[in-house]
């Protein structure tokens, strides 16, 4: 019986011939060993170069670390209550029967799922994890087995396995959420989902008037409470819950879609035409103080964060970032549509010559500056004395993290830390010790959930360490892509773990690896060493020193760096392939017309590109394949029509890989 994976699954394939690439050292051994401290499902876009994978998994109950089948978690209590929140992403399908989110009745968690996934909820679905696709012998008979994003950019979770229905009354679809699917039964999409192909087990038609959830494309209230798990009595995440984002002023909205409307609840008036939604004009919606069944401990949650005064009401007003200038937008080659235009999507506006907008979102612990016309945020952590990372810190920092990941206006994070001399101070001591089982399970998820979500962030992410980084603070540094301290020789970084007794849990190991190298960190390890800034340097353990004033400086640099580059900083790309190849040539920038064909990775569900590019000239033997850019939210948005994604023949010629 499969089970839930730890804390956030639903977006792992369920294929197990699926791989994902990972990082090379990574502990996929976890699934092997049986251990369960981390949920090693995540990959990375720097694991394709190292080329490595690892099956996809969902952990078995026995090694669910949140399953009372556990031996390792205590008390079954403890166990019953974080595996019922953690199982809520999960298919019901899936959930082994000892799950004790089998108790929630049904049709509960059904809508807090399709409502978190409509809302825009993010799962780092990042551009390694892939639309794999199982089809039906019917149109209707699918299911998607992979995920990816959706057509607006944003990164959604789909329940692994969905089958879907169509509605001939609305001329669409529906899948067992009750998300609308758009498309034509060959190139069928739920909310960025190729479907197709392949026979479902038990196909189910759903009542229209039992979908209450939308988690595809059309249009739903940001923040309506009957879309939030703890409304529904159901277990309530901070994360998960789209009221926890306290406000979708900067979240996700989608933009023009051509999804039809959704559709009606009983008791709930059908909604009016679609309008194309600026997520600016989002109102703000109520936010209680505390969410009662909320995994984590009451605590305030963040305020709407204001809406900048330079963008204009009313929220019918044309959206300022809807629509492209024309002159922005490449011309395509003869007789191929731009994918920007392909399905009808804006794209991504590139630097405009207005003066820069900028927005700022603060909470307790880190406050959020967004250049939007840089397409970065910073990131500054306060939290004095010591900026350490208590479960308060740690859920902050990830709904911040995941908020830029839903914003398309943002490609690019540089962390830092707005308290003198002190970067991170890791893992809040205090939260690690005299506290309940069910506390240290809390934190001990949140401390992976922070690394997961960074660690796979579509995000550039550049750490500008201005201070010292012990620990779980060096943890985050390592982290990032590209690291950038300051060159006082007061501020020391390392993994200090066996100065304090404990032993860093492998992945921090494993993520210190990667970056040091083996006999570097081995020795690190083991002498729990904190190196002053210089040593830091030369041991390789960061990138550059630079003078602690010209830090922030030199980290908008490297990240307009990294910007430039494509495929990084959430980049989606047009993936060319590949000379007689049998899928529609479309050619573009820099591609010699007649000679490549082209896949939308936004239409595929973030497929890695280098991945997708490896896979695809090992099956096809093709050389000299080249890659056409597309910027980040014209790739995402802009699809090419599902007739020219021939994505099933080509994952069956690459194996699925
Ligand atoms: C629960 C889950 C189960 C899993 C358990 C398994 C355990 C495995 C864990 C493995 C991974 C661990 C990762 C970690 O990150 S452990 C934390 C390691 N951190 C440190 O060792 C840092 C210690 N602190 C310092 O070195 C210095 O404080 C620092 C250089 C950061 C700043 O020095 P400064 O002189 O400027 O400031 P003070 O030392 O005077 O400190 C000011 C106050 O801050 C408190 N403080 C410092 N660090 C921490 C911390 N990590 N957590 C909580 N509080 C911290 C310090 O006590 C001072 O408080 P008071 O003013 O009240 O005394």
């Amino acid at each position: 019986m499969r089970c839930c994976s730890p804390p956030r699954p639903a977006w792992v394939p369920t294929c197990s011939s699926s791989t994902r690439s990972r990082r090379s050292t990574g502990p996929a051994r976890a699934a092997g060993t049986g251990a369960w401290d981390w949920p090693p499902w995540r990959s990375r876009s720097r694991s394709r170069q190292r080329g490595s994978t690892i099956p996809a998994m969902l952990l078995p109950d026995a090694v669910c670390p949140h399953s009372t089948a556990s031996p390792r978690l205590g008390p079954r209590a403890a166990g019953d209550e974080v595996h019922r929140r953690c199982c809520r992403g999960q298919p019901r399908e899936l959930l082994p029967a000892s799950c004790p989110g089998m108790a929630v009745p049904l049709g509960e968690p059904e809508r807090g799922r399709a409502g978190r996934a409509g809302q825009g909820r993010t799962e780092r679905g990042s551009a390694g994890q892939d639309g794999m696709v199982q089809g039906g012998a019917g149109p209707w008979d699918h299911r998607i087995i992979k995920v990816g994003k959706d057509p607006q950019g944003h990164r959604v979770q789909p329940a692994p396995t969905t089958t879907i229905t169509p509605n001939p009354e609305q001329g669409a679809w529906l899948n067992n959420k009750g998300a609308w699917l758009s498309g034509n039964g060959r190139g069928l999409t739920e909310g960025g989902w190729l479907i197709g192909g392949g026979p479902t087990p038990r196909p189910r038609r759903v009542p229209l008037t039992s979908r209450a959830g939308n988690g595809g494309s059309g249009p739903r209230p940001l923040h309506g409470a009957d879309r939030c798990g703890a409304q529904r009595g159901g277990a309530c995440s901070a994360l998960l819950c789209p009221r926890g984002w306290g406000g979708g002023g900067l979240a996700t909205a989608p933009r023009g879609s051509p999804s039809p409307p959704p559709p009606a609840r009983r008791g709930v008036p059908p909604p009016g035409p679609r309008v194309p939604r600026c997520p600016l004009h989002a109102p703000c919606p109520p936010v209680s103080p505390t969410s009662p069944v909320s995994p984590y401990p009451p605590y305030p949650r963040p305020p709407c964060p204001p809406i900048s005064p330079h963008i204009p009401p009313p929220p019918q007003t044309p959206c300022p970032r809807g629509a492209a200038p024309p002159h922005l937008t490449p011309p395509p080659p003869p007789g191929v549509l731009p994918l920007s235009q392909a399905w009808g999507r804006a794209p991504r506006l590139p630097p405009s010559p207005l003066p820069a907008q900028r927005r700022a979102f603060s909470n307790n612990k880190i406050l959020v500056e967004l250049d939007e016309s840089a397409g970065v945020a910073t990131m500054k952590f306060k939290s004095p004395p010591v900026n350490s990372l208590s479960l308060d810190f740690l859920t902050e920092f990830c709904i911040s993290l995941e908020k830029l990941e839903n914003d398309r206006a943002c490609r690019g994070v540089i962390l830092t830390s707005a308290v003198p001399k002190i970067f991170s101070s890791g893992l809040d001591i205090t939260e690690m010790c005299g506290k309940s089982t069910e506390h240290y399970a809390e934190f001990w998820r949140a401390v992976q959930e922070m690394w997961l979500r960074l660690y796979s962030s579509n995000m550039v992410t550049v750490a500008a360490v201005n201070g010292s980084s012990p620990a779980g603070g060096c943890l985050i540094a390592l982290t990032c892509d590209y690291r950038i301290m300051a060159e006082n020789p007061k501020f020391s970084i390392g993994l200090n773990e066996a100065q304090l007794g404990i032993v860093a849990p492998f992945w921090f190991k494993d993520t210190f690896v990667n970056v040091v190298g083996h006999r570097v960190a081995e020795s690190s390890l083991q002498l729990g060493s904190l190196h002053p800034a210089p040593e830091a340097h030369r041991i390789g353990l960061v990138d550059e020193l630079v003078p602690e004033e010209k830090l922030k400086d030199r980290a908008t640099a490297v990240m307009q760096q990294w910007l430039a580059l494509p495929g990084k900083g959430g980049t989606s790309w047009a993936v060319t392939e590949c000379r007689n190849g049998d899928l529609t040539c479309v050619g573009g920038p820099g591609i010699e017309a007649g000679s490549c064909v082209s896949v939308g990775t936004g239409g595929v569900g973030g497929w890695e590109v280098g991945k997708l590019s490896k896979a695809v000239r090992a099956a096809l033997g093709c050389e000299g394949c080249a890659w056409h850019t597309a910027g980040r939210s014209a790739g995402c948005a802009g699809r090419l029509p599902p007739a020219q994604l021939a994505v099933p023949a080509l994952l069956s010629r690459a194996g699925g890989a």
